[in-house]
């Protein structure tokens, strides 16, 4: 991430896609906006920090356009595999683009909602988040961030006054507008209608927009572009992993062609490493537990395969495919090495010591968040008994990639288990006392700053 203040560099590449990509739409007229949180780090990264929060609400709560990028929010069309069932019925139904921009990487941004009001995808839904739902969004988020996993950021959150009924929050409950900042909106979904509705010339040129715009490689190549995904997807399922994280709802509209993770719903960190563990109280079958989350987004890929299948080969697309579980592991073994302040040996050593984590979080039933703060840098502490000797041994034979300097490694590890979030959330509802939120988010990001 760019560490220099940025110019505001807006883009409409959007537009390039044509109507049949998007519908215009405008955002609900909420009673009220008052501002909650505004992400300055990373409207930094955008050259939005500088905007007052006056103006801040203007855009990010009436969502009057911002100078030089798209004249009117566009709710995208999409479908998707939802638990393994295809739906052709969904699309932004609380949410549109709302501008584009360049990063100080050069990288193509969006400013996408949640919340914003209905669109003719809202299908029985009122468009609207719940502030629950955007502060959850929030946490989320940071602690990603923070633990290395390529992830939207939630640019802005806004409550607006209304009162939701929700089966999952005891209801009247509060109302919120969300911004978040995401590398693109299309998810493997996009591609799924195409293929759905047979539509070469489409499908062709959203392979394009893709590669040319979000992969900066420009192309048309259907099977480059499944290779890439495969190589980024491997990455997010890997990193979910070393982070404890389960994202909840693995369902192909959730999963960005430029895997960045997104769309903050049911998930919950796993105070153990148990690959059964399951986020979704609605996930009956464990579909999206811990541990089947590589084969859950690799599923996922697969329907973007035979979605492409409409303009390209097979024999290729396979081969491509053929690429996921030896890059999970790849990147699973980089991901829980960096995770541990640890660098890498050769490819023997650093399996080896994958695998004695592994093994011994799972039999130990140690806490995953303690194991990890304890052992960064490469040394267990001497609490860590007898069970412990294989993770002791592979871990020393490893130099660390930083030292245990920092304060944060003088005080307490954090985590996020759902009874912190709902602690988070009670003085919230209760007497809307913000205070455990921003000082929850100042830990996380001094983590962050620990680990980078
Ligand atoms: N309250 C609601 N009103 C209208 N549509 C909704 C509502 N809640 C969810 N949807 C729609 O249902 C589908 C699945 O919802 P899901 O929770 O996965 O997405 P989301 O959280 O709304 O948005 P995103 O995936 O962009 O983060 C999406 O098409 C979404 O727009």
């Amino acid at each position: 991430m760019a560490s220099t203040p940025q110019a505001y560099r807006p883009e409409q590449t959007l537009l390039t896609l044509g109507p049949d990509f998007y519908d215009p739409v405008a955002a609900a007229d909420f009673p009220e906006t008052t501002l909650r949180f505004r992400n300055d780090r990373a409207a930094a990264d955008v050259g939005l920090d500088t905007l007052g929060d006056a103006e801040w609400l203007a855009h990010f709560g009436r969502f009057q356009p911002l100078p030089g990028t798209l004249p009117q929010p566009l709710a995208l069309r999409y479908h998707g595999h939802q638990f393994r069932n295809y739906n052709p019925d969904i699309g932004d139904g609380r949410g549109f683009t709302f501008a584009q921009m360049r990063d100080g990487d050069g990288r193509l941004m969006d400013l996408g909602t949640k919340g914003s009001g209905q669109t003719p995808w809202s299908r029985f839904g009122d468009g609207r988040l719940t502030l629950k739902g955007g502060i959850r969004e929030i946490l989320a988020t940071e602690m990603l961030e923070a633990l290395n996993v390529p992830t939207s950021r939630t640019l802005s959150l806004i409550e607006t006054g209304e009162e939701l009924a929700r089966g999952d929050e005891p209801s009247p409950t509060r109302s919120a507008v969300m911004v978040r900042l995401s590398h693109g909106h299309v998810r493997i979904g996009t591609f799924q209608r195409l293929a759905y509705l047979r539509d070469e010339v489409n499908m062709s040129r959203l392979v394009r927009y893709v590669l040319t715009n979000l992969y900066d490689e420009p192309g048309d190549d259907p099977v480059r572009l499944l290779d890439l995904v495969v190589g980024r997807t491997a990455r997010l399922a890997a990193r979910y992993m070393a982070a404890g994280f389960v994202h909840g709802v693995l369902n192909s509209d959730n999963i960005n062609v430029t895997a960045e993770s997104f769309d903050y719903g049911p998930w919950r960190f796993a105070p153990t490493w148990d690959p059964a563990f399951t986020a979704a109280y609605f996930d009956h079958q464990g579909l999206y537990a811990f541990g089947r989350q590589p084969e859950a987004i690799g599923w996922d890929v697969m329907q973007l395969a035979s979605s492409l299948r409409l303009i390209a080969e097979s024999d290729p697309l396979i081969a491509a495919l053929d690429g996921f579980a030896p890059r999970v592991q790849a990147e699973l073994t980089a991901a829980v090495l960096w995770r541990l302040g640890l660098m890498p040996v050769d490819d023997l050593t650093d399996r080896a010591t994958v695998r004695a984590v592994e093994q011994t979080l799972r039999t130990t039933g140690h806490p995953i968040d303690r194991f990890f703060f304890d052992a960064f840098g490469g040394a267990l502490p001497d609490e860590y008994g007898e069970p412990w000797a294989a993770v002791r041994t592979t871990i020393a034979g490893h130099r660390p990639r930083k030292t245990r300097d920092d304060g944060y490694w003088a005080g307490e590890p954090c985590a996020m288990l759902i009874d912190e979030v709902e602690a988070i959330w009670a003085p919230i509802a209760a007497t809307d006392d913000w205070s455990m939120l921003h000082e929850k988010l100042s830990h996380i990001r001094r983590m962050g700053a620990a680990l980078a």
